[in-house]
């Protein structure tokens, strides 16, 4: 059955910062198009690869990757707060045909996701709740990451899956691309941002909104060029979606984590996602990237990308 794929960056700041006018409408016009993309394929069924930002996985026990059977979000950044309408007998499922090959596949009965995986769902859809969904989990900011060739064989896994269902299924990857918000990292974070990487103690509404406005000031800092955070890539972002375009997936197997993270920031990682969806994607043959969007967006601290994509020569557009 037809697969089609939209992988798209998100941002904290996408409702809190303000870029230049033309660079809002550039993103505007890209969410248009990959909405009419999305709205002319008319998927039944949405698989989704997502990072989380420590809202709901932590080192408390931090799986590589782990498919939702039940997920709410929680809502942050002022995205929606709800339960996800998730097709829990295709996650099971789903989960037991990768784990029948070979990828020891995590699961979630009670999963939590943040703005990582809600914000495609609201730019797509209006909602989180528009669609039957399954929530991949896949971690973009904890350290070790596991190796990109594996992140590219669970999502061949999950496309081998996919293939056979008698669904329209769109796979999403959220994240990316070049960029280093101020996630705490283990290494240096102080004892208070130890406890909250360690594990989920419910934030108060104050201590979430004061967390998001630490980010929200550090966009501000780094726009105007005086945060202590790295740059944008637009060169690595660029080689990369050239990468994806081509089809030549097998070549991002060989980039390694400490190179992505000193050439593209700590949360370049989150491309993880577009590698899952992409291999998931090419499980159902050759691909065709139908758009291609590209900004780096220092208010938004990303390297802001967008691509859709479809199998070659399949029909995807019911019309
Ligand atoms: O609250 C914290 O300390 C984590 C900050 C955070 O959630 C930042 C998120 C950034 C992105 O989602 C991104 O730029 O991809
Ligand atoms: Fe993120």
């Amino acid at each position: 059955m037809p697969v089609a794929l939209v992988c798209m960056s998100h941002s904290p700041l996408l409702r809190f910062a303000e870029p230049p006018a033309e660079v809002r409408a550039a993103v505007d016009d890209a969410f248009g198009r990959v909405r009419e993309f999305v709205a002319d394929y008319d998927p039944t069924l949405v698989v989704s690869f997502a990072p989380d930002h420590y809202n709901g996985f932590f080192y408390e026990l931090m799986p590589p990757f782990c498919v939702g059977y039940e997920a709410e979000s929680v809502g942050d950044y002022g995205t929606q707060l709800a339960t996800l309408d998730v097709a829990t007998d295709v996650a099971e499922r789903l989960a037991a045909h990768v784990m029948g090959h070979d990828i020891d596949m995590a699961i979630s009965r009670r999963m939590r996701v943040d703005h990582g995986a809600v914000q495609p769902l609201e730019v797509l859809f209006g909602g989180i709740t528009a669609k039957r969904v399954v929530p991949v989990f896949v971690n973009g900011v904890a350290r070790p990451f596991t190796s990109m060739r594996r992140i590219g064989q669970m999502g061949a896994a999950v496309g081998d899956f996919v293939r056979g269902l008698d669904e329209r299924v769109l796979v999403i990857g959220s994240g990316g691309l070049s960029h280093d918000p101020p996630v705490p990292q283990w290494a240096t974070a102080n004892p208070a941002q130890r406890e909250m990487l360690l594990s989920l103690t419910e934030p108060t509404n104050e201590a979430r909104r004061a967390r998001e406005q630490r980010v929200i000031d550090a966009a501000k800092r780094f726009a105007a060029g005086e945060a202590d955070i790295m740059d944008l890539n637009p060169s690595w972002d660029e080689a990369f979606m050239d990468l994806l375009a081509s089809g030549q997936l097998e070549k991002i197997d060989g980039y390694q984590p400490a190179e992505m993270a000193a050439e593209a920031g700590n949360s370049a990682h989150e491309v993880r996602t577009w590698v899952a969806a992409f291999n998931a994607l090419a499980a159902s043959g050759p691909y065709e990237v139908i758009d291609r969007f590209y900004r780096p967006i220092p208010e938004f601290i990303a390297g802001f990308g967008v691509m859709t994509a479809r199998v070659a020569g399949v029909e995807t557009c019911p019309r």
